[in-house]
């Protein structure tokens, strides 16, 4: 399989070229040139994810140098369990799809471990540099991933002052080859260096730059995996079979990744893309017309995002981005949805995941019952522990893992949102390792 940029200017390349390169030269996303269609039949529920994730992403690696380091990868990445359990009772029809099991605490862990995994495989003798930008989630679980391993070393860029103070531990607290970069910015500006510093050929060559957001197709195809899986498994339990999913919504990877495993034959109905106040999806939704914002900082950090990346992504997925909505939620629905949940059913969301449950809330009662309904758990609510715990009353028990990362010292670097500056930090970096 070849695949292509959105912006229609850069010649197909293979899986391994678009996961070095992170972005196309052109400044676009790299989509498949032709989207891989399954027969469902072969996909039943009840298998164990990482198998299910390798034969579900094959496709994608067919002729490629990794295909036959497919099934080791998924090995590796998808070692923790994504529960689907019922919040309100198995009589109620909705899940919640629990994603935050993994190291970190957050949904990016699949996709840093699996994209790790990768660059493992492809870097060669000299470490890739793995540039990512954070509202929050990304960078820890990127820091995590990367930790240790010869073939990459991490750079996290990060807005000052709009992270929580777990986020911020979690993303500072690596060290060795993981350099957490606090920047006098937002999210937006964090991303917007990043891609400037794609655009740079020679510094993109000098330091093998590449990428660990969702803008890396290689962040997103485990998603892809775990929706389609989710989705047959959810289909099992009744309803018409083609269950409806509820997904947080920042800089769209997961939403989009959910919309290809259904355009690949995974049973997924309706999706709403559900964001905080944040409302770049919802005017596009609303006008048809796609306008990026300056972000504002809400409760649910790791989602703000004025100019979702994957916007462009999903606009190529044509007629893949039908059955579609927008929902919404600002930080007092947030606050009430996380509180009410609690009190009424003793289930505890994190502020992001609560704006699925809210989503859900608000469906139409027909809309609501005809069918069963996932809603994305992306995040531990202990990593916003100072919001939560307020609202229920009581403290939150962290996992181990989380609770491990306390015993780090943290260590950060602090830079402008100028390209200059992180030029020079990562010439710096480059002659310190
Ligand atoms: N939600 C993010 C923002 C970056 O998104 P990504 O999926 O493109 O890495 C975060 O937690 O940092």
């Amino acid at each position: 399989m070849r695949f292509v940029s959105t912006r229609g200017d850069t010649a197909p390349v293979s899986l391994s070229q678009a996961l070095r390169l992170g972005v196309a030269p052109d400044g676009g996303l790299f989509m498949p040139e032709a989207i891989p269609l399954h027969e469902p039949s072969k996909f039943a529920a009840g298998r164990p994810l990482a198998a299910f994730a390798a034969d579900w992403l094959r496709p994608f690696f067919d002729g490629d140098p990794l295909a036959g380091e497919l099934d080791a990868i998924c090995a590796e990445a998808f070692t923790f369990p994504v529960p689907l359990v019922a919040p309100f009772g198995d009589d109620v029809g909705l899940r919640a799809l629990e994603l935050f099991h993994g190291p970190t605490g957050a949904f990016k862990d699949f996709g840093a471990r699996f994209l790790m995994a990768c660059f493992d495989r492809l870097a060669g003798e000299e470490p890739l540099t793995v540039l990512a930008a954070t509202s929050g989630d990304t960078g820890g679980a990127v820091g995590c991933a990367a930790v240790g391993r010869r073939s990459s070393r991490g750079v996290i860029l990060y807005p000052r002052g709009r992270v929580s103070p777990f986020q911020e531990r979690q993303l500072t607290c690596w060290g060795a080859n993981v350099t957490a970069v606090e920047v006098d910015g937002d999210f937006d500006d964090c991303q917007a260096l990043v891609k400037a510093a794609f655009a740079d050929p020679q510094l993109s060559a000098a330091h093998r730059l590449t990428s660990a957001n969702s803008i890396n197709l290689g962040r997103l195809l485990p998603q892809v995996a775990y929706c389609a899986h989710a989705a047959f498994e959810a289909a099992a339990l009744g309803g018409d079979g083609r269950p409806g999913f509820l997904i947080p919504s920042g800089n769209l990877g997961h939403g989009f990744a959910l919309l290809l495993a259904r355009a690949m034959g995974a049973p997924v109905g309706p999706v709403v893309l559900a964001t905080n106040a944040n409302r770049t999806l919802l005017d596009w939704h609303q006008s048809g017309r796609y306008a990026a914002r300056p972000s504002i900082a809400t409760l649910a950090n790791a989602m703000d995002v004025g100019a979702p990346s994957n916007f462009e992504r999903v606009a190529a997925l044509g007629d893949g981005a039908a059955e579609v909505t927008v929902e919404l939620v600002d930080d007092e629905a947030i606050r009430h949805r996380i509180a009410a949940d609690y009190r009424e059913n003793g289930y505890v969301w994190c502020p992001h995941s609560a704006i699925a449950a809210e989503a859900w809330r608000r469906l139409a009662a027909p809309a609501r019952d005809e069918r069963l309904w996932v809603a994305a758990a992306t995040a531990h609510p202990f990593k916003f522990a100072e919001i939560v715990e307020p609202l229920i009353g009581r403290e939150i028990e962290p996992s181990p893992a989380l609770a491990a990362i306390d015993d780090r010292p943290t260590a950060k670097q602090q830079i402008a949102a100028r390209m200059p500056e992180l030029a020079a930090l990562l010439d710096q970096q480059r002659v310190a390792a």
